[in-house]
């Protein structure tokens, strides 16, 4: 999935350029703010390998060409919205997204954060949408996308990071969205839960916590969406859509 080769790359002495892999506008799909207009910014890079991750030219097989802030905040300007998804890959692995979110901040733009929650960094974000990773996500070799699991001790090490979460709670607005393949996803998503409650100074609700199926595609949506519902209706937690998907199904650029 390669970049808009229509604009230009930038040098590479540029301190606050950033891998960008895509930009695009689109309906936010996840979460909250589901179906706010609002411009995507995906950075290149991941530090973990989700088997399943749906944007896998920013992990497994990074694609991308190198931005500046001006290019950056000049696409976005071109769309009609006021709100500024940053995504990934893993967006807090570039220090070089603080003085964007600050640009974009001083222009009015709400910002979300789509986050594995693994990184803090210190920046102007309005919703850290924290996207906590379970075991059931770890690229064992029968699951491996690229290799023969050469990823999965990795991942596991380095999947939760519980202080790292308290403290982004603790900094941000927030919502913590976990991606649930099945039921056995639920004691785990509790004990994390129970975790962070306990290392954070900030109330975490039920409804701060919720549960999105796993899928890329409108079938394999159609196939968990109902067992996700009653799963966060049974905890008390909140469901969320990918509504991307059920408008676009796996359309580049939704
Ligand atoms: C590609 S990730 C980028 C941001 C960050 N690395 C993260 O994982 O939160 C964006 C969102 O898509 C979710 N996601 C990735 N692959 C998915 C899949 N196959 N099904 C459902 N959600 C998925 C992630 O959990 C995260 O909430
Ligand atoms: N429409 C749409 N909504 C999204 N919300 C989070 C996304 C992401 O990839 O981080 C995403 C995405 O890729 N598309
Ligand atoms: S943490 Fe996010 S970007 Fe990284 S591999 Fe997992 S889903 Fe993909
Ligand atoms: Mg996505």
């Amino acid at each position: 999935m390669p970049v808009n080769d229509s604009i230009p790359t930038t040098d590479q002495s540029d301190s606050e350029a950033l891998p960008i892999n895509e930009l695009f506008y689109s309906l936010q799909g996840e979460g909250q703010l589901a179906g706010t207009p609002s411009v995507f910014v995906r950075t290149s890079g991941c530090n973990l390998r989700c088997w399943f991750c749906d944007s896998y030219h920013t992990s497994w097989e990074p694609v991308h060409a190198q931005w500046s802030l001006e290019t950056i905040v000049s696409e976005i300007q071109s769309h009609p919205a006021d709100h500024v998804v940053l995504t990934g890959g893993e967006p807090l692995i570039h220090t070089e997204t603080v003085p964007l979110m600050e640009r974009l901040t001083e222009l009015g733009y709400h910002i979300t954060v789509e986050t594995n929650g693994t990184i803090y960094q210190e920046a102007p974000i309005d919703l850290l949408s924290i996207s906590p990773k379970l075991s059931s996500s770890t690229p064992v070799a029968a699951r491996d996308p690229a290799g023969n699991g050469e990823w999965a001790d990795r991942h596991e090490t380095q999947r939760i990071d519980i202080d790292t979460l308290a403290t982004l709670l603790d900094a941000y607005e927030f919502q913590l969205k976990f991606v649930v393949t099945d039921a056995d996803d639920l004691p785990e998503i509790e004990r994390i839960v129970d975790r962070v409650r306990r290392a954070t100074q900030t109330t975490v609700t039920d409804t701060d916590v919720l549960l999105m199926p796993e899928g890329t595609t409108r079938e394999s949506i159609d196939e968990r969406r109902n067992e996700v519902a009653q799963l966060a209706m049974d905890n008390g937690y909140r469901y969320t859509p990918r509504l991307h998907v059920d408008l676009w199904n796996d359309a580049p650029g939704t």
